[in-house]
């Protein structure tokens, strides 16, 4: 199969990495990922017999830039030449994710759906703002819309609730969904550093967003929450529906006085759906050990789904992390083949 890139940057380049790392697993379940183009928000690469990944990662871990690859092996391309082109079966949208408008995100995927093109996505803004109608958009297409990425990435909450919770009535939602902010709550209370230091690490780690008051004003998570919300309560709520409290507010004197309560805050976001009304909200909690999250560590998250038919299901793990992410995003690639 045919694949383009939209968007190169920390989870665009693990993916990369990992498709090469991959290549013998994929041979063997038969899949052979051919990449086509990489485009980030001024250059775009090229190559119609696919680009050659040991090259392109020895160049990239030599800190070369995009624009310096055209010059000699690839075209010089961009967005609508590779619509034009649609030499691709499958576009992986991998853009920063904006709550506002979606944008780039949103109009890249209507484009490649509008023209017959699956796509797997990271960015969480258009699915956020749009999922009903661009799964429709895909429906109509007969093409697929993957969005594993987008909540949790490598642990699999869409997922879960969508085929392992299939037949059932998903009647709450709990979870924790960012790990920028569970890494930077526990970094304070393991080290006592300060708020600005522990942000500091986790952006270093590339997991917080490319703008990371996302993650720290609970955005991030009000974002995750609205999506497996309306995804999997089939509703069509907005992100002003919901009460968003950050952890900035939290200072290391709060961590440590609820530390020796052997109490720990978390942030938590919580769905629940009172006789018909949906009640959402992301805040911070303190929590002691009899908590289900007690126990979600560093980058780590968890979700916890009450149903009707199949009970009540926690999962947790996935920790945040750019190579975790790309492998969410290979998840996805994988179903929509198999
Ligand atoms: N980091 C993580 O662990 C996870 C991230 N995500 C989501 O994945 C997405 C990417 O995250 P991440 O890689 O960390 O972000 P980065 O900020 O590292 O990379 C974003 C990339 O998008 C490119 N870009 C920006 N604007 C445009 C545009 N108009 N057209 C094409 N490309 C554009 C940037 O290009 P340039 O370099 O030229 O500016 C850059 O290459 C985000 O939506 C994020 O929410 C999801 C799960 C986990
Ligand atoms: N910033 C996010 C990345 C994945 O969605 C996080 O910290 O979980």
């Amino acid at each position: 199969m045919n694949i383009g890139i939209v968007g190169f940057g920390g989870v665009g380049k693990a993916f990369v990495k990992l498709l090469y790392d991959k290549k013998n697993y994929l041979e063997k379940i038969g899949l052979d990922i051919n990449l086509l183009y990489i485009i980030n928000s001024t250059v775009g690469i090229y190559n119609p017999e696919g680009i050659n990944l040991k090259n392109l990662i020895e160049n990239l871990d030599l800190n070369k830039k995009l624009d310096e690859f055209y010059a000699s092996k690839y075209i010089n391309t961009n967005f609508n030449k590779m619509i034009e082109i649609k030499d691709i079966d499958t576009l992986i949208v991998m853009t920063p994710t904006n709550k506002e408008t979606g944008q780039p995100g949103l109009s890249y995927i209507k484009q490649a759906l509008e023209n017959k093109i699956n796509v797997v996505t990271a960015d969480k803004g258009p699915v956020m703002l749009a999922y009903k109608k661009l799964n429709e958009l895909a429906i109509k297409n007969n093409v697929q819309f993957k969005i594993g990425c987008t909540c949790g990435g490598a642990l699999p909450t869409v997922n879960t609730g969508t085929i392992d919770m299939a037949g059932a009535d998903i009647l709450s939602i709990e979870g924790i969904l960012n790990g920028t902010t569970n890494f930077i709550l526990e970094h304070m209370e393991n080290n006592m550093v300060s708020y600005h230091e522990a942000l500091l690490e986790a952006q270093r780690l590339g997991i917080a967003e490319t703008n990371p008051s996302l993650d720290v004003e609970g955005w991030d998570t009000a974002i995750k929450l609205l999506i497996l919300t309306n995804v999997l309560m089939n509703q069509e709520k907005k992100l002003s529906d919901i009460a968003v409290k950050g952890i900035t507010s939290l200072s290391l004197n709060d961590i440590e006085e609820a530390k020796r309560e052997n109490m720990k805050y978390k942030l938590i976001g919580k769905t629940t759906n009172d006789n018909g009304n949906i009640h959402m909200s992301v805040n911070l909690e303190k929590i002691d050990i009899s908590h289900p999250f007690y126990i979600v560590n560093s980058k780590n998250k968890g979700v916890r789904y009450i149903s009707d038919t199949l009970g009540d299901l926690t999962i947790m793990g996935g920790a945040s992390g750019v190579r975790a992410a790309s492998a969410s995003i290979l998840r996805d690639i994988i179903n929509i083949n198999c």
